[in-house]
């Protein structure tokens, strides 16, 4: 569930996640195939390298030819160099392919990955983002996926290929010199006890060292987010030292880790060579006393630089792949979260498609961040087609609670809500939402034209009909006078536009989708009173023929509605026309003389 989402360090690093990517690499499972012989083939090349080698020192230069027991059955000098080049060519050919091969899988499984994510994030209800901030899911989408792809587009290729070419190694060793590689094999495991122990503190220095990056990063997300606060309250060089202290903090992590990382390589780099030269030197008295050729010995370490090679590369591959195991989790978590407003199983056609009668029926809602507050408590109302109602009452008397239950961005936790006779929790989300549009409190302008923000309402539009919808709405007063008219970029949320100027667009795009039914949620709220009865008149003639929903603080916008429902505390306390409630002489009426002075 979506709760426990928010705490991504909970996820497993178990390496069993990793199958979950499987059905992402399905698809590809020829080229997966394809990738592995290469892979299984660039190991032979690479380890018959050696071998060509050996033949190179031994025969290349000797008199007495003993073609058979070479590679190539040429006694020359030449065609040991042409042999020895043959196997690099090839085995550069073979590297290539399989590197574009691996990549490319990688790549495909990381955007198919990405997308379904994304997609199934954008399914979730609003009580999915209460508890997972987007910063996190962006987090997610990019970082982890990252993560994974990396491993899936290389390590993992790189692993198998150090594998191969540590087990063909070892076993070319024991082949070549059994007394050698038993030493060898005793000074290797003497020395990766001190590496392995040193490795682990790099790791966790280096997590350690990832999570400062972090932080710095979060921190500058939020505040870059907030510029016109910081500046106003000119809190510029403040923030800039705290990012520069979060900065230096990074920092000194980053050198405490590549400190051990340091001393972990002279480490690595004596002990290896160390062996290796060890080594030589019992070779080479074994050449001298004429136990094994110089060709031999010139292979066997050349075996075990390969061995060596690979178990490094494997170290390295294995953080990596363990890493990528965490990611997977988290991505996984994702892909799987329910929506807590689930769609129904058999979906219901809605019937009267052009219309919407409602009918509020007991309607409860605690929300689930909250769940013994009722925001909504025992709402009855009947609202016929056509009809226009306003919503009046205090500050968290539950107006906008009612907006949310109708879209289903949350369910009721009691009663229901019909549309034409119709449960709105039998109708797909999409059936129900294409029915309804909406003016919200804080209309949201995405970064596009003038144009194709207000198409939004109904992609398919004609220009013509964005353009009629924007003059009833009175976009065109201020559109007109842009640069570039309606095709002038608005800016990342709309922040070339002022507030009232935001709303009429956010108007002209629900005028456009043309829904049967009209939520208002303080939609003229940021307009000047001139403008406002101008865009009030736009939307008289949008509500036309359809139902609408007004929710008003100021009574003065809400006075020729057909029906007032004042709402306090979650429950409904009055009904009426305004020259009704007025009389009643209840929280209208008191509402009414405070703003009206009636
Ligand atoms: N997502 C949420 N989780 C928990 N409680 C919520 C949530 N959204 C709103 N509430 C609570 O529900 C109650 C009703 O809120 P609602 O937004 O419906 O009020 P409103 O009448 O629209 O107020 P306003 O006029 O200020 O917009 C409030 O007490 C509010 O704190």
């Amino acid at each position: 569930m979506s709760r426990d989402i928010a705490l991504p360090a909970s996820s497993p690093r178990r390496l069993s996640v990793l199958k979950g990517l499987w059905p992402f690499l399905r698809p590809y499972r020829t080229r997966l195939f394809l990738a592995l012989v290469l892979l299984c083939l660039g190991s032979a090349l690479i380890l018959l390298m050696p071998l060509a080698f050996r033949d190179l020192i031994d025969f290349g230069f000797g008199e007495e030819a003993r073609p058979a027991e070479g590679l190539v059955a040429g006694p020359g000098l030449d065609a040991h160099f042409l042999a020895l080049f043959s196997l690099a060519a090839a085995w550069a050919l073979v590297v290539s392919a399989r590197y574009y091969t691996v990549t490319w899988i990688g790549e495909r499984a990381t955007a198919d990955l990405r997308s379904a994510v994304y997609a199934r994030v954008l399914s979730q209800s609003p009580q999915f983002f209460e508890t997972l901030q987007t910063g996190e899911v962006l987090s997610r989408l990019s970082g982890d996926t990252t993560l994974v792809q990396a491993v899936v587009g290389s390590s993992i290729s790189m692993g198998l290929r150090s594998f191969f070419q540590f087990v063909g190694g070892m076993a070319m060793l024991a082949v070549t010199s059994l007394h050698l590689f038993a030493l060898n094999l005793g000074l290797m495991a003497l020395l990766a006890l001190p590496i392995v122990a040193i490795g682990r503190k790099v790791k966790r220095l280096s997590r350690e060292s990832q999570d400062r990056i972090a932080d710095a990063t979060a921190l500058a997300g939020e505040i870059l987010n907030a510029m016109p606060t910081v500046q106003a309250y000119t809190q510029e060089g403040y923030e800039a030292a705290r990012f520069a202290g979060a900065a230096d903090t990074a920092f000194a992590t980053a050198i405490r880790r590549t400190r051990v990382r340091a001393a972990l390589t002279a480490v690595i780099i004596t002990a290896v060579m160390g062996t290796i030269v060890f080594v030589l030197w019992v070779g080479a008295r074994q050449v001298h006393q004429g136990v094994m050729t110089q060709g031999q010995l010139a292979s066997f370490v050349l075996y075990a630089m390969l061995v060596a090679g690979g178990v490094g590369t494997m170290a390295e591959v294995w953080g990596d792949v363990m890493r990528a195991a965490g990611a997977t989790g988290r991505l996984l978590e994702l892909l799987h979260a329910d929506s807590a407003v689930p769609e129904a199983a058999e979906p219901q056609a809605p019937r009267l498609p052009a219309q919407a009668a409602l009918s509020f029926e007991h309607l409860t809602l605690c929300y689930p961040a909250r769940p013994q507050a009722r925001a909504l408590d025992d709402i009855c109302l009947e609202v016929a087609h056509g009809e226009s109602v306003a919503l009046v009452g205090p500050s968290g008397a539950g107006k906008t609670s009612l907006f949310q239950v109708l879209l289903r961005y949350y369910d009721s936790t009691g009663g229901r809500i019909r549309l034409n006779g119709q449960d709105i929790r039998d109708l797909s989300l999409h059936d129900l939402r294409r029915g309804i549009a909406i003016v919200p409190q804080e209309p949201v302008i995405f970064s596009a034209t003038a144009l194709e923000n207000i198409r939004y309402g109904r992609p398919g539009a004609s220009d013509a009909d964005v353009i009629a919808a924007a003059r009833a709405a009175r976009v065109d007063e201020f559109v007109e006078r842009l640069p570039e008219g309606y095709r002038t970029f608005l800016g990342e949320r709309g922040t070339r536009l002022s507030g009232g100027q935001r709303q009429r667009i956010a108007i002209a795009r629900a005028i456009l989708k043309g829904a049967p039914l009209l939520l208002l949620d303080e939609a003229t709220s940021a307009l000047d009173a001139e403008s406002e009865i101008l865009v009030q008149k736009g939307l008289d003639s949008a509500m036309q023929g359809r139902t609408t929903l007004v929710i008003a603080h100021r009574l003065a916008t809400v006075q020729r509605v057909d029906r007032i429902v004042v709402l306090d505390q979650g429950r409904i306390v009055e009904t009426g026309t305004p020259d009704d409630l007025r009389r009643q002489g209840g929280l209208y009426a008191r509402l009414a003389a405070l703003q009206l002075g009636i």
